[in-house]
């Protein structure tokens, strides 16, 4: 059999479902067991492929999370095979043109359980965004890529407080923390999943930039709107539990446990508000445009294959008709507006977000997390922040429409 087309004698390539900074993902058949799955193979050469495969056994057997396989070396690369999945929630969204209320919901539920079980084995993600969330079967979410996850919990102990790190993630989804150089933890697994919760509603984040501008100017430019928005640009057409998901994950210490239920709560508290009852996810397992079928290609043809493959992904998605989207809260029939996101201005808002940092530098000088508070003092006005939290979770919790 050609070398070019099955690896190490067993994975015969297939075609091309995804390539990251990190990896290549084929669709391949396992000649062995004689089914699909997908391989993963380090696009570096430096090996991360196997430490993400390391990561992965630890998660085995998590609702939602990828069965790994098997894991190898080629004579120039690693890598992985794992459970072949189907569209990322990216993908579904720009064939499906929309998604409604129901679905995001029960996206942003299955993404929460997903990240808490991922922190429940000592890990945080540090890359939560929408391509990460594979559709599967049955309707289950999967998360993927755990390329950049990391350990938080070592020898029993939290990881201690950093600033002056480097940005970790993808700049659109990337918390504040992630730009400003402090350390990630479980708090900023949920700041980056609140984005994408908007990002699910309106197809778009205040911050989208030129794909060409250059990292670091795309970085420079998304924190300073991060920042600066207002919570009426930012929660635009969204469900005001969302602005009071933000403004909570930003009062969060650095080592403090996200309230997990209280998560889902808030969530479900859309739910019971509009009277969602549907639990369908609506989104199906194999809707993703047919794989490309690479047949007897030379290494350079199959590259070429695959770019064209990448175009072909890209134009198809233009040229694909939008469905009529409704605008959510102006729905003729059923009107919502008032169940979404007529929020009150800064001052007026109780529940409000983070406020704005003051001071421009995105490079805190200091290692300590108290004084980087003092010099975002708005920012991160916890005590405000908390308190604000704390009287919004005892009214929430007894109010007896917001249980499930
Ligand atoms: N198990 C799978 N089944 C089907 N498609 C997959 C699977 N795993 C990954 N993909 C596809 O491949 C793409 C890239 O995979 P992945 O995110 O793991 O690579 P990466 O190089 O680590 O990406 P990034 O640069 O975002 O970190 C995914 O967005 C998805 O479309």
């Amino acid at each position: 059999m050609d070398e070019d087309k099955v690896i190490n004698h067993r994975y015969q390539i297939q075609a091309e479902l995804g390539k990251g900074g990190y990896g290549q993902v084929f669709k391949v058949l396992d000649l062995v067991k004689r089914f699909d799955v997908a391989l993963k193979i380090d696009i570096n050469s430096k090996g991360s492929v196997l430490q993400e495969a390391k990561i992965l056994k630890e998660l085995q057997g998590g609702e939602g999370i990828p069965k790994l396989y098997d894991t190898g070396k080629t004579p120039t690369s690693t890598y992985m095979v794992i459970q072949i999945l189907g569209p990322s929630l990216s993908l579904s969204l720009k064939t499906m043109g929309s998604y409604n209320i129901n679905t995001v919901t029960l996206i942003m539920l299955q993404a929460i359980s997903r990240i808490e079980y991922v922190h429940s084995k000592g890990y945080i993600h540090r890359d939560i965004k929408p391509q990460q969330f594979l559709i599967g079967p049955q309707s289950t979410l999967y998360l993927v890529d755990f390329g950049i996850a990391k350990k938080f919990i070592i020898d029993n102990c939290h990881i201690s407080f950093q600033s002056q790190c480097s940005r970790v993630g993808s700049c659109s989804y990337a918390s504040i923390n992630s730009h400003i150089g402090i350390r990630l933890s479980r708090r900023d697994d949920f700041e980056s999943l609140v984005y994408m919760g908007i990002f699910l509603i309106r197809k778009f984040l205040p911050w989208f930039q030129d794909k060409r501008l250059d990292d670091n100017r795309k970085w420079s430019n998304a924190f300073q709107i991060k920042r600066d928005i207002s919570e009426q640009d930012l929660f635009h057409s969204c469900p005001k539990q969302f602005a009071i998901m933000l403004s909570y994950i930003r009062s969060l210490k650095f080592e403090e446990r996200p309230d997990y239920e209280y998560l889902r709560e808030l969530i479900n508290s859309i739910r019971n508000e509009l009277s969602l009852t549907s639990t369908v996810l609506g989104l199906n397992f194999v809707s993703r445009k047919p794989y490309t079928v690479i047949v007897k290609k030379n290494e350079d043809e199959l590259k070429k294959l695959m770019d064209s493959s990448h175009e072909e992904m890209k134009s198809h998605n233009k040229r694909r008709p939008k469905k009529s989207r409704t605008l959510i809260g102006h729905n003729k029939n059923n009107d919502l507006s008032d169940k979404f996101l007529k929020i009150p201005t800064m001052k007026e808002s109780r529940y409000s977000i983070s406020g704005n940092v003051s001071g421009s530098s995105t490079k805190p000088i200091t290692q300590n997390e108290e004084t980087i508070r003092n010099i975002y003092p708005e920012f991160t006005n916890r005590k405000k922040l908390f308190n604000s939290y704390n009287s919004f979770k005892s009214q929430f919790r007894s109010n007896s429409i917001c249980k499930t």
